[in-house]
């Protein structure tokens, strides 16, 4: 009855709208009154279901009732009038709603990481100082001196072949020209990237600049199985940024182009089983994705202007620019996650299209589907 409960909040600018709730302000157990007290004073206007610390002062509550009619009658009776029944004190009250879920479970605590090895997602690495400061300085003056393309949120270049954010997909039969010349030494370092098997292959093919302004990120997303091959590498490059991982329950993922509205990432539900860390990523790092990191989970750039690691707090810087290099696919996915593959699940996800079309409700099962253009 008198557990602290922050799932309710006063309604700004709709405090005067009924609900069963009340906010009630100079009441508590720091002014003389207990949860007790206050249940039988309240209790004169209608049943009670929940008295409510509302925040740590001791002085403000939330009062439940079962019935709207008898929030209204002690909201009438009782707001700014002194109270015979606790000892004629006078409360502020106005009505309370439950929280938006969202807002409880945004600031979910999960770990970040300085090194890949303490991340510990299988197919996750990071080397640190990948390119030297000049290096990044040459990559920079390069990018900046061609066409940037505007999203409603940040700036892209493509180069190999076009990203087509429509589909999550590159139309593979337009090849725009080989990778330019000043990235040749980066494919060069990769060709040795520490960790990768004889037989992976390394010639990557396509190439997605992205420019973040500070405190612009990135939805979670998987990148289409079927559009790249197993390997994507990520260079960051002008400022950090912290680069979240989570993992989603199976049989949570949809079709990268399924039109779905909601993302129920939030829902606490789902949010207790998704698995969450998170790396953070210096300027002049290069991220590998590959396996299960690749296949399995979804990456993510928050949209803050600070990160927290640890202790630390590290400010994005006025932008952040990402060089991700893939290899197109040709052909289809048969990696063994076969839970997150447009491949290898075309059919349940078109019977999850159908499912969408002929109801206006959320999915049954909650679906992460990106559906803004410019989410990847
Ligand atoms: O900016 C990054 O490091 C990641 C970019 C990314 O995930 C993508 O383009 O799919
Ligand atoms: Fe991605």
């Amino acid at each position: 009855m008198n557990m602290m409960n922050s799932r309710f909040t006063r309604f700004k600018g709709l405090e005067n709208e009924p609900t069963p709730n009340l906010f009630v302000a100079n009441c508590g157990p720091a002014v003389g009154m207990s949860f007790d007290n206050i249940e039988s004073a309240f209790g004169i206007f209608g049943k009670v279901v929940g008295v409510h610390a509302a925040d740590e002062t001791g002085t403000r509550v939330i009062v439940c009732f079962s019935e709207v009619n008898a929030a209204q009658a002690a909201f009438k009776a009782l707001n700014g009038l002194p109270c015979a029944e606790l000892g004629g004190r006078i409360m502020h009250i106005s009505y309370s709603v439950v929280r938006p879920l969202q807002k409880v479970h945004k600031d979910i605590f999960f770990p970040v990481y300085f090194s890949a090895s303490d991340l510990g997602i299988p197919g996750i690495y990071l080397v640190h100082d990948f390119i030297t400061v000049e290096e990044e300085k040459r990559l920079l003056a390069e990018v900046d001196n061609r066409q940037w393309r505007s999203l409603s949120k940040r700036r892209v270049q493509h180069y190999g072949y076009e990203f087509l954010y429509e589909t999550r997909n590159i139309d593979s039969k337009h090849f725009l020209g080989e990778l330019p010349s000043f990235v040749s030494n980066i494919l060069q370092k990769i060709l040795s990237f520490p960790g990768l098997g004889r037989d992976q292959n390394k010639e990557m093919d396509q190439l997605t600049v992205n420019e973040y302004p500070c405190g612009v990120g990135l939805s979670p997303h998987i990148d289409t199985h079927s559009a790249f091959d197993e390997l994507i590498f990520s260079l960051s490059t002008a400022g950090p940024c912290i680069m979240e991982f989570r993992r989603y329950p199976e049989g949570t993922w949809c079709h990268p182009t399924a039109s779905v509205n909601e993302i129920h990432e939030d829902t606490p539900l789902l949010s207790s089983y998704i698995t969450r860390k998170a790396i953070f990523l210096p300027p002049r790092s290069m991220l590998l994705m590959s396996g299960e990191g690749r296949y399995a989970w979804h990456h993510y750039i928050p949209h803050r202007k600070v990160d927290r690691v640890g202790e630390t707090a590290f400010e994005r810087s006025s932008r952040r620019v990402s060089f991700t290099f893939r290899k197109v696919m040709k052909g289809s996915c048969c990696c063994p996650y076969k839970q997150y593959c447009d491949s290898q699940l075309e059919c349940r996800n078109q019977q999850v299209k159908q499912d969408i079309v002929q109801s206006s409700l959320p999915l049954k099962r909650e679906a992460f589907c990106p559906t803004d253009t410019d989410r990847i």
